[in-house]
Formats: C-alpha cells, sequence, structure tokens
C-alpha cells in the first residue's frame, strides 16, 4: 500500500477513525475481480470474499458499484450468497449495476433496472458495420441490456483497434443520444444519465454515511473518486483507493492510496481491519 501524499495517510486515519459508521464501494472488475479475457469468465479475488465478510463485522454497508449488468455481476461473484452472509455479520451488500441505473440490495433481493436507452436497438443494428469500416469486425460484442460494449482484448492489436474505433463509436454514439464511456480495451455505449459519482453520492446520503472509501482501476471510476473528494471537502471523511495496473496508469495520481489490483484491494482491506 502506498500513501501519494501525507494528506492522504491523515485520510485513511479519518476514515478508520469513523469505521462503524463508514461506508465502502468497490468497483468489479479490475478492483475485486482480477481482469480476463473474456468478461464470463471473471471471479472474485480468491482473497476478496473473506475480507468482505469481515469488513461487514466494523463497517455500515458494502456495495459494488460496477459497469456490469446488476444481475452478471452478483452471479460472477456469487454476490447472493456472499450478502447473506454479510447480513448475518452486521452489514448489507448492495450491487449498483450499469454505473448505477440498476440497484439490488442483500435484503431487498430485487434488481431495480430502468428500460433501454431509446437509441440502443438502432445503434446495435448500425453496429456491424461501423466495426468493419474501423477495420475491427472482429471485436467482441458484448449486449448488456442497458448499453453495449465493444472489447478489443482478444484481438490481435487491442490498442490499435481501440484507437481506430474511438471516433467511429463515438460518433455513431452520438447520432443515437449515447453516451461512450472507455475502459480497459473496451468502449462502452450507454445512456448518460447515471454514472458512478451519483451512485457514491446516493450510497452515502441514503446510509448517513459517516464516512466513505471507494476503490477503482478504470476511466469509469473517476466521477466515483471526484465524489469523495466532494464529499471529503464538506466534511465527510474519504479515502480514494487506485487498484493499480499497467493498462491504466491515468488513475494513481488521483488517488488517496495506490494498490496492486484486485490483491492488494484485498491486502488493503485486511490492513483497515488490522488497525482499527
Ligand atoms: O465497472 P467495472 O466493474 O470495472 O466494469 C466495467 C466493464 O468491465 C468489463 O470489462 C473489463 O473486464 C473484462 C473481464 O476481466 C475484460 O475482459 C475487459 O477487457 C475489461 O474492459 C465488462 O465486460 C464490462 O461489461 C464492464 O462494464
Amino acid at each position: 500500500m502506498e500513501f501519494t501524499s501525507d494528506d492522504a495517510r491523515a485520510h485513511y486515519d479519518d476514515v478508520r477513525a469513523v469505521l462503524d459508521g463508514a461506508v465502502v464501494g468497490l468497483d468489479f472488475d479490475g478492483t475485486l475481480a482480477p481482469v480476463v479475457d473474456d468478461p464470463e469468465a471473471a471471479r472474485l479475488h480468491p482473497g476478496a470474499p473473506g475480507a468482505l465478510l469481515e469488513l461487514a463485522e466494523v463497517v455500515r454497508a458494502v456495495a459494488v458499484i460496477t459497469g456490469r449488468p446488476a444481475r452478471q455481476a452478483i452471479a460472477l461473484g456469487d454476490l447472493d450468497a456472499l450478502g447473506n452472509a454479510m447480513l448475518d455479520r452486521g452489514a448489507e451488500l448492495f450491487v449498483f449495476g450499469h454505473y448505477g441505473n440498476e440497484r439490488w440490495s442483500a435484503t431487498d433481493q430485487r434488481i431495480r433496472s430502468p428500460r433501454p436507452p431509446a437509441g440502443l436497438a438502432t445503434f446495435e443494428r448500425e453496429l456491424p458495420s461501423v466495426l468493419r469500416g474501423a477495420d475491427a469486425g472482429d471485436a467482441f460484442i458484448e449486449e448488456k441490456g442497458l448499453a453495449v460494449a465493444v472489447h478489443t482484448r482478444r484481438m490481435d492489436d487491442p490498442d490499435g483497434a481501440l484507437e481506430r474505433l474511438r471516433d467511429p463509436l463515438a460518433q455513431l454514439a452520438a447520432k443515437h443520444h449515447l453516451t461512450v464511456e472507455p475502459g480497459r480495451q473496451v468502449i462502452e455505449v450507454r445512456s448518460g444519465d447515471m454514472h458512478k459519482g451519483l451512485a457514491v453520492r446516493t450510497f452515502v446520503d441514503e446510509l448517513d454515511a459517516k464516512g466513505v472509501v471507494f476503490c477503482g482501476d478504470d476511466l469509469g471510476d473517476i466521477q466515483a473518486f471526484e465524489a469523495v473528494r466532494d464529499l471529503r471537502e464538506q466534511g465527510l471523511p474519504g479515502l480514494v483507493v487506485c487498484s493499480a495496473s499497467s493498462e491504466q496508469p491515468g488513475l494513481v495520481d488521483l488517488a488517496d492510496v495506490v494498490v496492486d489490483g484486485p490483491a492488494g484491494v484485498v491486502g488493503l482491506l485486511g490492513e483497515i481491519l488490522l488497525r482499527r
């Protein structure tokens, strides 16, 4: 674990001082789950369930705040069973899926989900020809219900393909009043109404949290980082944690604490608990 400044160490201590009233938000891919080639093959880091269970004994609530559909994150992470076990230990588990457009909790057990954005179906119909036009016809298209993700990870030149797709996908998305969300060898297209920063604020407000921690690894987490920083300026103890990777070095400078990927996140959760 590496603090990015002396202030960051103070923020860490401030959060630990209010841990029993604090909430913890964690991104899924690249933070709780190691990044893998096939999105369907992602699973929690082996140490994550144990760390989250222990966390449940000392914090107010935990939320997985992800770009994944809530149903998929719950299935891949076995979050239903984990949420029940966390409830037994005194903390609620929430899942904010689709960047906060969907929500689920271990108590409620139902996924609240909006309708797909109006332009998405037409966007998806026009997508294959745009991919071919960018010499990226074999990109993997992940249809997510409320969004679509175009993955280049399994292509011969993932970074080159991503670069060639950037402008054409942004233009097609704009034509259908949709937003692009670039990430680790992926460009997602979705409604622009929601982002992880709003999800963090909802989470904090609804639980009347006394402190907040957010851990993330990718560009879609930046608004959550900003929300924690803004809340901190308003007096709420807060800590921003970057799950670092060579693929996305840009988040390091925005965080208070930098750890080495999901293994480092698990280690950090253990540290917070050890030192309480
Ligand atoms: O908000 P997150 O939990 O980080 O989810 C964001 C997107 O992540 C997924 O893609 C990423 O993980 C895949 C599996 O490790 C990897 O193959 C891909 O390259 C990464 O970009 C997921 O497939 C998307 O639907 C999520 O929205």
